[in-house]
């Protein structure tokens, strides 16, 4: 398997190297908009958001026929300190069952026409406990970086990542946490469903990890405080921006892991667009602090990519209407 960066440098340079968005494709999508039979703006986020798949993918006129959903697994040393409601073998369980077809995703990617890819990340070896040391050393955080950017196909015209691992939101939450400041309590949200006292719990443990690791930003909070599936999210994020691939982000884990993209390189997160507002109770925040704005608010908390999974109906159906609508001069119908 190919492997294009061997450190974290060398990931940095591969983010600041990423291409634009294709101007050119995106005007003559701006121009295609603007001849459609309907009222100007009459369709709403949807004429936005085809213009910025179309600029993404370099063709002014392009349909979604390959969408692919990656979940990505991994186990988390965090677990020690009783932060889910859940225990850690559940993460290997869901496994199997995502394997068997058994989970919401599995139903939610076809539904929207898409191929699901079930990636587990050394289930065996947990990441070490953030409250103690760096959950994860600079290789392992490669290595699992490099499992996501490498699980993305080149074939596939838009991406969705999610993850599985229990103890995930309380890596999600000390990301958040130390990349925009506040108090721990303002990050932690109940996950699984923790009760109020699990709540203090998960807020005194992100407080104790970001204080250790001396609040750490960009890849260096991803190595820290994240986890495996978080790293092959960020990852595969990255990559398909290499392939012109947009991306649709999906809940808080999700977008916590791409928000150290962001803190990394600003504009990293150009080419992905937020799926759904996750029911996680700091998801609106940082989604503010991305300045994105979710397409769907279904009270969904869930993860495993699901609400991106329901958002590729949406963009399906932004992208249809931009590509195959007739214009004013096409139907004869007179405009205004
Ligand atoms: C059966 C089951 C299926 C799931 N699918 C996603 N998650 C979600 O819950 C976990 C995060 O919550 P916490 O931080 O409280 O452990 C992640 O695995 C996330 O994907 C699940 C959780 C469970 C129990
Ligand atoms: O928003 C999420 O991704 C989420 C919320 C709760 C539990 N698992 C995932």
């Amino acid at each position: 398997m190919s492997v294009d960066f061997k450190t974290l440098t060398e990931f940095h340079a591969l983010l600041e190297a990423a291409p634009a968005m294709d101007q050119k494709a995106q005007g003559e999508a701006e121009d295609r908009n603007g001849q459609l039979t309907k009222p100007p703006g009459a369709l709403g986020r949807l004429e936005d958001l085809a213009i910025w798949y179309a600029g993404w993918r370099g063709n002014g006129r392009p349909t979604i026929e390959a969408p692919q959903v990656i979940v990505f697994a991994g186990n988390h040393g965090v677990t020690a300190q009783g932060v889910s409601a859940f225990p850690a073998e559940v993460t290997e369980q869901m496994v199997l069952n995502f394997q068997h077809g058994g989970a919401a995703i599995n139903q939610l990617a076809k539904a929207a026409g898409a191929t699901l890819d079930v990636v587990a990340l050394d289930l065996a070896t947990p990441t070490a406990d953030f409250t103690q040391e760096a959950a994860m050393s600079e290789d392992e955080v490669v290595a699992a970086l490099a499992t996501g950017w490498n699980a993305v196909s080149a074939q596939s015209d838009l991406l969705v990542v999610g993850e599985m691992g229990i103890g995930n939101t309380t890596s999600a939450a000390a990301i958040a946490n130390t990349l925009y400041g506040g108090d721990a309590a303002d990050w932690v949200g109940r996950g699984t469903g923790v009760d109020d006292a699990g709540l203090v719990n998960k807020a005194r443990v992100v407080a104790e990890g970001v204080a250790l690791h001396g609040a750490p930003k960009g890849l260096e909070a991803l190595r820290t405080l994240g986890g495996r599936e978080l790293a092959a999210m960020a990852g595969a994020i990255a990559r398909a921006r290499g392939l012109r691939i947009p991306v649709i982000m999906d809940g808080f884990i999700c977008t916590a892991a791409a928000a150290t993209l962001d803190s990394e390189v600003a504009g990293a997160l150009d080419h992905v667009v937020s799926g759904h507002v996750s029911a996680e109770a700091a998801h609106g925040a940082v989604l503010s602090q991305l300045g994105k704005e979710p397409m769907l608010s279904l009270g969904m908390r869930l993860g495993e990519g699901s609400g991106a999974a329901v958002a590729i109906n949406i963009l399906k159906s932004a992208v249809a209407c931009h590509s195959g609508m007739a214009t004013f001069a096409e139907a004869g119908v007179s405009d205004g």
